[in-house]
């Protein structure tokens, strides 16, 4: 074992378009959001397995309920280099709030496997850190799609559908995506619930609605590929329009959508599971980036982000090397 510490940054993920229609092996589109960062720094310590972050701080042995995921995670990571008895300390510092649709959970995940194969001194593949980030997933969400883990492990914007990710679909548009908290926790289990409820009573009228969702995906990506910034716009205010029907929006997050599409957003939604969490917006310029910012700061939105869509145009490999 190396003395040296080991280090695993990720970043935040923001769904484009496609939540919810994911869950039914429909296509979405995900960003990285690569300036909000997570980073897990493993040192060697005399003696014990610790664990410090915002959430829980203590051995891992007597880890909260909040981070089982993490803690399987680890352990997992620990057999499978036999270092079951190694003595360590993880920190994991992070940008990314919680419950909020930017995908923490699975960049923890993600930050701390790659934390501890570099402190163990070992390869690691892409196929093996979404594998390992998928355990503790499955722990905290049940049965994850795999598209947080996909971007928060990623440069590049993502064309996910169902246990595939494929990296190549860089973004060349001028403007910005704006993200906006909403200030209320995003609720992915209840909201998955509910779509699933309307599936089963109404399987017909929601299967339609999944078949938009997809063809709006599609539309967005051909859109993107033919530099239309207001076809992705609109492509958004359409989704939105359909996940309010299907349920999974709220009031709050309906009123912000409301102001950003009067204050110089060309298309505004939810973004991830909803019922809370974020909305994000697309503007063109920086002009009308500091309208809607203002608009929404006037509206009590206290935390918002700026991602020039510029920043979006990497393709990666799909193999993830370590070194
Ligand atoms: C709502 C959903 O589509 C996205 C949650 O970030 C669920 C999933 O794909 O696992």
């Amino acid at each position: 074992m190396t003395l040296e510490q080991g280090i695993g940054v990720s970043n935040a993920k923001i769904i484009l378009i496609g939540e919810h229609a994911a869950v039914y092996g429909k296509p979405a589109i995900v960003v990285p959001l690569t300036a909000v960062k997570l980073a897990a720094v493993t040192t060697p310590i005399a003696q014990g397995q610790l664990i410090e972050s915002n959430y829980y701080t203590g051995p891992l042995a007597r880890a909260i309920k909040s981070f089982a995921g993490i803690k399987k995670l680890i352990q997992t990571i620990l057999e499978r280099f036999n270092q079951q008895q190694a003595n360590f300390k993880l920190t994991i510092t992070s940008q990314i709030p919680a419950e909020r649709g930017m995908g923490s959970s699975a960049a923890t995940a993600v930050a701390v496997t790659r934390s501890l194969y570099d402190f163990f001194d070992k390869k690691l593949n892409r196929a093996t850190l979404l594998e390992l980030a998928n355990v503790a997933e499955t722990v905290t969400h049940g049965a994850p799609s795999g598209m947080d883990a996909a971007t928060t492990s990623s440069t590049a914007p993502i064309w996910f559908v169902k246990g595939h990710a494929s990296y190549n679909l860089p973004i060349n548009l001028k403007g910005n995506l704006v993200i906006a908290d909403s200030g209320i926790r995003g609720q992915t289990g209840p909201a998955v619930r509910t779509v699933r409820e309307r599936m089963a009573d109404f399987p017909q009228e929601t299967s339609v609605f999944m078949d938009q969702l997809a063809e709006l995906a599609l539309s967005t990506r051909k859109a993107i590929a033919s530099q239309q910034l207001a076809q992705v716009g609109q492509n958004f205010t359409t989704a939105q329009l359909i996940l309010q029907t299907l349920g999974v929006s709220n009031e709050t997050i309906d009123h912000l959508v409301f102001v950003a599409q009067r204050n110089g957003s060309l298309g505004t939604k939810l973004t991830g599971g909803g019922r809370g969490g974020c909305i994000i917006a697309l503007t063109a310029d920086q002009a009308n980036t500091d309208r809607l910012l203002a608009a929404l700061a006037a509206e009590g939105v206290t935390q918002t982000w700026v991602q020039p869509l510029a920043h979006l145009n990497q393709t990666i490999n799909q193999e993830y090397d370590h070194d």
